[in-house]
């Protein structure tokens, strides 16, 4: 029989009112003793890293969770984390870069209703990240939730209570649990021929700005004083910035002669961002910025989190973030 670790680290699906809101307090072991459904799926063994609502996960706890991740793979078949739904696209993205070369299933997922709650969709999500752990076709991280089998550096939370919670953005998901089964949406990759590798060093000065119309070119600027290392623009369409009155061109550029990379995406959820189709983005590819091209805002900063954790110099990060490591720039 398989062996599974779940490591649990809050959420709502571990959490219970209280007089303060909603509060992470069950454990991992509490919440299988729920689920009848996994006696005699696999021997389940558990490690309470942490209980915190994911609001409050930083990128401190995505090194937490890759190296206990990383320590249980060599014992155990696979993964499974619970984990708060606000920002488990982030740390699936981040774990995603921080363990490569994974050889068995890293499986997060989580709920909109606590695991008590009569109505919980915790309990079928538990069952079937485990039901995808087992089966251990998948090679890397994933998000499982409501059915669906989503590749950790493609996911975006887009509901903020529908239990169809997280959206496979600009990919295909892995798969969906059809009927109890893990049905697959194509052969999935064989196993990495490296090892497995732990990198867990990051920088958290990532600066995302997301612009509104008559945005202030000394709020990009600022970023230099305040020790940013990277900034990141959610711009319109498919990258536009503006280049007249409050034009945004002449900032961008001082950043980039500061060796401070910018990189452009998009406020669309789908399609992702293409500079060269209008002016307002052909300027800012001029200026210097760098084109997210289809990647999650989410894998963007966890990305560039983990390649200024790697090196500081400014073409190497320019070079380590159009390298596709795990699928987020070519589709596979
Ligand atoms: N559904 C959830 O898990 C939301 C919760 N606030 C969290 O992210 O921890």
């Amino acid at each position: 029989m398989k062996k599974i670790l779940l490591i649990s680290t809050g959420g709502t699906i571990a959490s219970t009112p209280t007089i303060n809101g909603l509060t992470p307090t069950v454990s991992g072991s509490d919440m299988v003793q729920l689920i009848p459904e996994l006696e005699g799926l696999c021997e389940i063994h558990y490690t309470e890293l942490l209980n915190l609502d994911s609001s409050n996960m930083q990128p401190e706890e995505w090194a937490s969770m890759a190296s206990a991740a990383f320590t249980a793979l060599s014992i155990f078949d696979g993964v499974v984390i619970t984990h708060g739904t606000d920002t488990m696209a982030y740390s699936a993205a981040a774990l995603s870069f921080m363990l490569q070369h994974l050889h068995k299933p890293v499986v997060l997922t989580g709920s909109q209703l606590p695991i008590e709650d009569p109505g919980t969709d915790g309990k079928k999500n538990i069952l079937d990240a485990f039901r995808v752990a087992v089966d251990g076709r998948l090679c890397g991280v994933y998000i499982v939730f409501d059915g669906l089998i989503i590749p950790g550096y493609c996911a975006r939370k887009t509901c903020s209570r529908n239990f169809h919670a997280f959206e496979s953005i600009n990919r295909k998901p892995a798969g969906e649990i059809v009927n109890d089964e893990v049905v697959l949406t194509s052969e999935p990759e064989p196993p990495a021929r490296e090892s497995l590798t732990l990198n867990a060093n990051y920088d958290p000065s990532v600066l995302l700005i997301k612009l509104v119309p008559g945005t202030k070119p000394e709020l990009i600027e600022a970023a230099a004083d305040l020790g940013y290392r990277a900034v990141v623009i959610e711009a319109f369409g498919l990258g536009g910035i503006p280049n007249v009155r409050r034009t945004l061109l002449p900032a961008i550029h001082s950043l980039i002669s500061q060796k401070i990379p910018v990189v452009v995406t998009t406020q669309c959820i789908h399609d992702g961002c293409d500079l060269n189709v209008y002016d307002v983005g052909v300027d800012a590819s001029k200026a210097g910025v760098l084109s997210a091209g289809t990647m999650t805002t989410e894998a963007i900063v966890a990305k560039l989190m983990w390649i200024l954790g790697q090196t500081d110099d400014f073409q190497r990060i320019i070079s380590m973030f159009y390298q596709d490591y795990i699928g987020e720039i070519n589709k596979k």
